[in-house]
């Protein structure tokens, strides 16, 4: 019988410098944290304390100086890339802090890629069935056929939202999802992640707003 992990995902003792000039700068030092199935955990911490970078290393899109990434109590193995790309296209759901969107694309066609990535069996009726139940989860439906580039910032967030979960992901890494949203879009999106971790998700969000984290479980700091 399986028994689901403990942790989804889980950084131990993770280090990572850049350069800097001609030294080098510290950014994360022994980070160790993780995150169990149905949990909401805020990385918290000022500009620059390397909340994005501690994201990209937990994905696997960046590797740590040191310690080790744990994908459900398995250590990632960084050399394989198949598993990589697997990872990202489908156990991980990735909210960008930038872009994510093809802005002169329709929603409907910027949420089509990744399903058609992460589903590629899927017909083109079905593929499109799926689209419109991911709008329909975040409340976007009505945005369907608008330009990407034309969305309100909170219409913006909830397309971006709807796009990180196109293939049910075992976890979500969001990158300060409340940025540029007014307070009530921001509760939108943040009750929309409560959602999909109380039917098991995990959810990791990098944030410096208080307002994020009265919507998360516990809080790493950086
Ligand atoms: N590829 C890189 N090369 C050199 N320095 C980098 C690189 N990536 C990040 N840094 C530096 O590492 C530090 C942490 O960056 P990071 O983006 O992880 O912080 P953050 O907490 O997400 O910041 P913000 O809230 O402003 O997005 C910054 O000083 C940044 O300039």
């Amino acid at each position: 019988m399986s028994t689901s992990p403990a942790e989804l995902v889980a950084l131990r003792n993770v280090s990572k410098s850049f350069p800097d000039g001609e030294r080098t700068r510290s950014v994360l030092d022994s980070l160790s944290f993780g995150v169990a199935p149905g949990e909401v955990v805020a990385l918290l911490g000022p500009s620059g304390s390397g909340k994005t970078t501690a994201l990209n290393i937990a994905c696997g899109l960046l590797q740590p100086d040191s310690g080790d990434v744990l994908i459900s109590d398995e250590t990632l193995d960084l050399s394989s890339r198949s598993r990589l790309a697997f990872l990202r296209r489908c156990y991980f759901g990735i909210l960008p802090q930038h872009g994510g969107l093809i802005d002169e694309e329709s929603v409907a066609s910027n949420l089509a890629l990744p399903v058609r990535l992460g589903q590629p069996r899927l017909s083109r009726g079905d593929r499109h069935a799926r689209v419109l139940e991911l709008l329909k989860s975040v409340d976007a439906l009505p945005a369907t056929q608008f330009t990407a580039g034309t969305l309100s910032g909170g219409e913006r967030q909830r397309v971006l939202l709807a796009r990180a979960l196109a293939n049910e992901p075992k976890v979500l890494l969001a990158d300060e999802p409340s940025s540029h949203l007014d307070a009530p879009a921001s509760r939108t999106v943040l009750t929309l992640i409560r959602r999909r971790a109380e039917a098991g998700m995990g959810a990791l969000i990098a944030t410096h707003d208080p307002l994020v984290l009265e919507h998360c479980d516990r809080a790493v700091e950086l």
